[in-house]
């Protein structure tokens, strides 16, 4: 029963208490009370962090390398993202998907309850801000950013074997239904004024190619052919692991101009939901260079090295031909120096061996779900090595167009499957080297009054024309060799009068 004896003993403890109070506030000198203050918070939170049930795991953004953003970050909050639109009351919200959907993310110090499998977990968002600015408007370098889960500790076995692993797979098919992809390039990001976002070497943007693999005009078993290595490739993982071999593989694409080899990597990239990363060999300062460009490239992407016959001299003559320039630096010393004031422009110091290693380099191994891909137009130019299965697994020829690959663009550029004129066009296809992107160009309806049959004549007049000029090519050829032989000996004859 409380009395009012007790009501006064609480009161004259609490005017004690309050006595302590001020006596504490105005007489301790207050380096000892800061002192007191931080040991007995301290050892009050160990207190109650001892006789609480609940542990908590903090994940992140940036763990120790600042300039790489954790994987597992991104994956929680992409996880995160569909309960945070259905709970969360502060939300920040991203495009995805040709800025269609969005995704949600959680406000900060906003908490989410999780669950799996009947266990209830509690996710949050924390921002830390460094004391010296604790308002900035833009995320600065001192800003730090993390989740925390918190669950009781009894599930702790439960969350870290089934849970979480859970959680990074689900979060993962997610971001990959979900994500923006994006094609990179290094071109012009190393110059002094280049800012990379968070220090990488590649800029990028949203990669929006239509191309598509039945749109590609290509014999069909070819087509199949790499439709069906590349889905191999895309579930291979644990046959790459049982063979002992990183995850990747090696595309050379070879033709002449206009025959879709760009638009072939699109289709690729398409078909597969990877990135690009488009490397520009030439931009690439040295070996150490072309090393950080490998290491910063995610998972699941397409590097590409377009026309890698010009972007360096990999025919196995560089040797050759440095040693041929140093010998006329030796012979000729008093020329050198002048042709280097005339400033001689120094390009890249990438070599062979450099690129070699790039491709199957124990640095290569870095990352997984990776297709490397050059396109050549002068296949007989590279270095064997380059191209040596193993290396370059898949060698695929693109070549002019024929009757097959006619029927795939009338297909798709006038809707046509089948017609008088196709017969006359498939044999003068056969007799004539047309490129796809040709053929194109002449079967694309230039106006809306133009007929389908219009277009197809188009193509025939195109074809005719052709034919008509590789007929008359042996001749002039050979009208000219013929000149030339003549000249040579009139200036034979010249001389031996001369003489
Ligand atoms: N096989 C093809 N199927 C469908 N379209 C094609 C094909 N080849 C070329 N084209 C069309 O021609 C255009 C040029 O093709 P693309 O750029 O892919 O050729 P390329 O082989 O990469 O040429 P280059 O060697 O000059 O880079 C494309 O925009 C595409 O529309
Ligand atoms: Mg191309």
């Amino acid at each position: 029963m409380i009395t009012f004896d007790m009501f006064s003993q609480f009161g004259s403890l609490l005017a004690s208490l309050m006595f302590f109070w001020a006596m504490y506030q105005h007489y301790l000198p207050s380096k000892i009370r800061e002192a007191i203050e931080f040991y007995a918070s301290r050892y009050t939170h160990k207190l109650v962090n001892y006789f609480s049930p609940y542990l908590a795991i903090t994940f992140a953004e940036y763990t120790n390398d600042r300039f790489n953003r954790s994987e597992v970050y991104t994956t929680i909050e992409t996880y995160l993202s569909d309960k945070s639109s259905m709970e969360a009351r502060s939300m920040k919200a991203d495009y995805i998907k040709d800025g269609k959907s969005l995704l949600l993310s959680l406000g900060n110090n906003e908490e989410v309850v999780d669950q799996y499998c009947g266990v209830q977990v509690r996710w949050s968002f924390i921002t830390e801000y460094s004391s010296s600015n604790p308002y900035s408007f833009y995320p600065t370098s001192d800003e730090k950013r993390y989740y925390r889960l918190v669950f009781h500790s009894r599930h702790r076995k439960f969350v870290l074997d089934s849970y979480l692993p859970y959680l990074l797979e689900e979060g993962e098919s997610i971001a990959i239904r979900k994500r923006r992809r994006k094609l990179f390039t290094n071109a012009g990001n190393d110059g002094p004024d280049w800012m990379g976002d968070r220090g990488t070497m590649w800029s990028h943007i949203e990669f929006k190619h239509p191309a598509r693999f039945d749109m590609l005009a290509m014999e069909k078993s070819k087509k199949q052919m790499i439709i069906e290595d590349l889905q191999w490739f895309q579930e291979a993982k644990h046959y790459y692991a049982e063979i002992g071999k990183p995850w990747k593989r090696g595309y050379l694409l070879y033709g002449p101009p206009g025959t879709g080899k760009s638009t072939l990597v699109a289709a690729m990239a398409n078909l597969l939901e990877y990135d690009i990363y488009d490397l520009e060999l030439t931009a690439v300062k040295d070996n150490m260079q072309l090393r950080k460009l490998l290491i910063e490239t995610s998972s699941k992407s397409i590097i590409l090295i377009e026309d890698i016959d010009c972007s360096l001299d990999l025919t196995g003559q560089r040797n050759k031909k440095k040693a041929k320039e140093e010998d006329n630096r030796e012979k000729d010393p008093i020329k050198n120096p002048i042709q280097e004031a005339e400033g001689e422009k120094k390009g890249s110091e990438v070599t062979l061996s450099g690129l070699l290693n790039f491709i199957d380099g124990i640095w290569s191994a870095c990352g997984e779900e990776r297709i490397i891909v050059f396109t050549t137009n002068h296949m007989e130019k590279l270095d064997p090595a380059l191209i040596r299965r193993g290396r370059m697994d898949v060698h695929v020829e693109m070549s002019y167009c024929r009757y097959e690959s006619f029927k795939v663009l009338a297909k798709n550029y006038l809707k046509l499957e089948s017609h008088p004129l196709f017969e006359t066009i498939g044999s003068l296809l056969e007799e004539t080297d047309m490129t796809p992107a040709d053929v194109a160009e002449n079967l694309m309806p230039r106006s809306v009054k133009i007929s389908k049959e219009t277009c197809l004549e188009n193509l025939i007049k195109a074809l005719e024309k052709v034919k008509e000029e590789s007929k008359l090519k042996p001749k002039k050829e050979a009208t000219s060799e013929q000149d030339k032989e003549e000249k040579s000996h009139d200036s034979e004859d010249r001389n031996q009068v001369e003489t």
